[in-house]
């Protein structure tokens, strides 16, 4: 059930309770990018969401540059977005915020 994939309208329901998140290219993701104060607190965050993501057995597609870490957000196994994405999503918002 939470591999399924979301229709437009579900998204953006979901996307209005998401601070930052906005759907990506063709609409079969969703993307943010999160600006740390430096490296350290950018490299912090990934490892947090590195553990969260590995419990859930459920990846996000992202990148790093310096105190920069953009992610997209999709399940590949759906060919789309999902649950898991919304609620892996949330997550790396609650560990932005601290
Ligand atoms: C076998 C394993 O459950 C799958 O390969 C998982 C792993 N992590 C994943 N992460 C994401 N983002 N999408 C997937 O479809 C996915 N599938």
């Amino acid at each position: 059930m939470a591999r399924e994939k979301l229709g437009k309208e579900a998204i953006a329901e979901a996307l209005a309770g998401l601070d930052g998140w906005s759907l990506a290219g063709d609409g079969g993701s969703i993307r943010r990018s999160f600006v740390f104060k430096n490296f350290s607190e950018a490299f912090a965050f990934m490892t947090r969401v590195a553990l969260a993501a590995e419990k859930m057995d459920h990846h996000p597609d992202w990148s790093n540059v310096y105190k920069t870490v953009n992610v997209t957000l999709n399940t590949h196994d759906a060919g789309g977005v999902t649950a898991l994405d919304i609620e892996l999503a949330k997550k790396m918002n609650r560990y932005f915020g601290g």
